[in-house]
């Protein structure tokens, strides 16, 4: 379980972003972050995959005190939680299988990334993530050949092959085509519902949250505002955001 407690960032000499934010997400939620431009969604993603130093609070996940742990719970965090980006960096050059298998930085040693040396039996598992986010007949296509939601798939393939059980994406569909950002989030609510991976993801425009994720997080200028579980917002409370 993840649990934040009075989560504070405050920027040096400028804005506190992020203010008393708390909440508990249990393995397997998907949870969506909403709230208008500026109101703290990245800053929070980011806190939450220690991108970004907190001011104050306490973070638990599975019991482990992160901040109490200083490096030990960076490089925990690192190991469990994946950040995906809105556009994530894959190596075009290599095919997705390879993107897959070598693993995204922070997640492998750089040998292996500069070399693409991979074992053998690492294959079947990354061909079986494939399969997973619909990309069999793909797997051998180079990076900068997939589409915009392609690439995020083997982003969310290459986090959970190498351990991740967290996926913390900010905007996974930004600028993706309606079928295409479809596909992508049945494939992260697939992941939470058959694999028992939590989402957390910053999911602002259009109805998205609504549709595929569990539960809605909404924040308005900082503070935690909203807060509901398997249900739309109603009209009141789009207002809040
Ligand atoms: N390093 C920083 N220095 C100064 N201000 C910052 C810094 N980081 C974030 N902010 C401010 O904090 C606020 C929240 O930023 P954040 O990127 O988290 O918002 P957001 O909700 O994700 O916005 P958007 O939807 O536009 O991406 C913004 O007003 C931003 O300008």
């Amino acid at each position: 379980m993840i649990r934040v407690s009075q989560l504070t960032k405050q920027i040096p000499g400028g804005p506190k972003v992020l203010k008393g934010i708390s909440f508990d997400i249990e393995p397997g939620e998907f949870v969506a972050i909403k709230g208008a431009s500026g109101s703290g969604k990245s800053t929070l993603l980011r806190c939450l995959a220690m991108r970004e130093s907190w001011t104050s609070g306490t973070y638990h996940v599975n019991g482990v005190d992160i901040l109490g742990k200083g490096i030990l719970g960076k490089i925990k965090i690192r190991r469990e939680m994946a950040y995906l980006e809105a556009k994530p960096v894959l190596i075009k050059n290599r095919s997705a299988l390879k993107n897959v298998l070598i693993g995204a930085v922070g997640q492998t040693p750089a040998w292996r990334r500069l070399t693409g040396m991979v074992r053998n039996d690492d294959y079947m598992g990354a061909m079986d993530m494939i399969e997973k986010v619909g990309l069999l007949e793909k797997a051998h296509q180079k990076g900068d050949k997939l589409s915009g939601g392609e690439q995020q798939r083997v982003a969310i393939a290459r986090a959970l092959v190498h351990g991740a059980t967290t996926l913390l994406a900010d905007e996974p569909v930004a600028g993706l085509d309606p079928h295409a950002a479809e596909q992508v989030l049945a494939d992260l609510k697939r992941m939470c519902k058959i694999q028992g991976v939590t989402v957390i993801a910053v999911m602002h425009q259009g109805d998205w949250a609504e549709r595929f994720a569990d539960r809605i997080i909404g924040l308005n200028n900082g503070e935690l505002v909203i807060d509901i579980k398997g249900r739309r917002l109603t009209e009141r409370e789009k207002m809040l955001l």
